[in-house]
């Protein structure tokens, strides 16, 4: 199964899915994280962020999930992952693709601003450390209309989004399991 995370940046991606490992682990089931931040100091260094290398990102990370998925590891993509049509494609392309959208209102990505980012992205036009295509500020992020889960990180707090994630998880593990077990008894 893969869980392709969507959200902006500071939405709560990275928390939620670490703690949902760390929650399964201690049941015994391996999660495997990838994370965009992380994949993009090695398998996809060469890429930026205008829209045709986001959605190159997003096609590679979900190779790697796929790769891993098919060995029965449960594979948490964590990235921005800001468009729709990527995302459909990951759905399309691979077995068992759920969206999953933290979601958090950009007043309180600004707020929170974990990494200076939104200050960058909000300093004056011209001013040399300006970030110009900062997703949320300055560049696209089309919010998925129908994620199979939805969760508010503004509105619920960290144990609640890592439980939720975590029992979405689990059901549709038991319920993709129940339905390879109907197909193999046909
Ligand atoms: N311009 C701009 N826009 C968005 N994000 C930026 C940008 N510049 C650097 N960063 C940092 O890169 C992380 C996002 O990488 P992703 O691979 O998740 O992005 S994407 O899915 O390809 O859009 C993102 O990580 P997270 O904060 O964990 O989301 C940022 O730390
Ligand atoms: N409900 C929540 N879920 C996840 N993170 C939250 C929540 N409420 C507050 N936060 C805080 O928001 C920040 C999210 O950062 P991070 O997980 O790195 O986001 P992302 O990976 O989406 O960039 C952390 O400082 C975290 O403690």
């Amino acid at each position: 199964m893969i869980i392709q995370l969507c959200g902006l940046s500071g939405a709560g991606k990275t928390t939620i899915a670490t703690n949902v490992k760390q929650k399964a682990a201690a049941f015994g089931t391996p999660i495997e994280i990838i994370d965009g931040d992380n994949y993009r100091e090695f398998l996809c260094k060469d890429l930026g962020f205008s829209k045709e290398d986001r959605c190159e990102n997003i096609r590679r990370l979900g190779f790697v999930a796929s790769r891993l998925s098919c060995h029965g590891v449960i594979c948490i993509i964590s990235a921005i992952n800001p468009y729709d049509a990527v995302r459909n494609e990951l759905t399309a392309a691979y077995e068992h693709v759920r969206t999953v959208y933290i979601d958090c209102p950009v007043n309180e990505l600004i707020a929170r601003d974990t990494k200076g980012l939104y200050k960058r992205a909000l300093l004056p036009e011209g001013h040399p450390d300006r970030l110009t295509n900062l997703t949320g500020i300055n560049d696209p992020f089309e919010a998925p209309r129908n994620p199979d889960l939805h969760l508010r990180t503004d509105k619920k707090s960290i144990s609640t989004c890592v439980n939720e994630l975590f029992g979405f998880i689990i059901t549709s593990a038991a319920r993709k399991n129940n339905s390879s077990l109907r197909v193999a008894s046909v």
